[in-house]
């Protein structure tokens, strides 16, 4: 699994300084962080409306554009995707219940 996000995110990164008309990922490069930021917010709707319809492939379809379009945008902040992973390993085992209980009770 982290392979195919791996060379997905080097494609990326050697995709931020190429020529617009050349590539799809160069193009949104281009249109800047407001542009990719929209585009996320479209496919995370178009994930919503996917998973409520019940089609399991228009799902997988929609959850694969949005992560591409998030590995975009982490690119073009400067976020590597392993830092986003490394996030998620060190919250591993703490329940999101304790851990919001803890946020709530230091006022947070
Ligand atoms: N995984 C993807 C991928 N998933 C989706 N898409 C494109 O994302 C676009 C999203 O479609 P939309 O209809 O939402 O967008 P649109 O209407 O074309 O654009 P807007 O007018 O809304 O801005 C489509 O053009 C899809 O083809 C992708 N384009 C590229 N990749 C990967 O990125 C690599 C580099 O692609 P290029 O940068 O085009 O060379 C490819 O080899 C693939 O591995």
């Amino acid at each position: 699994m982290r392979d195919t996000l791996a060379r997905l995110e080097h494609t990326i990164a050697q995709r931020s300084n190429a020529a617009p008309d050349s590539s799809y990922v160069a193009s949104l490069f281009a249109k800047g962080r407001g542009k990719i930021a929209q585009k996320v917010g479209e496919e995370a709707t178009e994930t919503i409306i996917a998973a409520l319809s019940g089609d399991a492939d228009h799902l997988t379809a929609e959850a694969a554009d949005l992560l591409f379009h998030l590995m975009i945008l982490l690119a073009e902040g400067g976020v590597a995707f392993d830092d986003v992973l490394a996030e998620l390993d060190r919250r591993e085992g703490v329940s999101g219940l304790v851990e919001k209980a803890a946020r709530d009770n230091s006022g947070e």
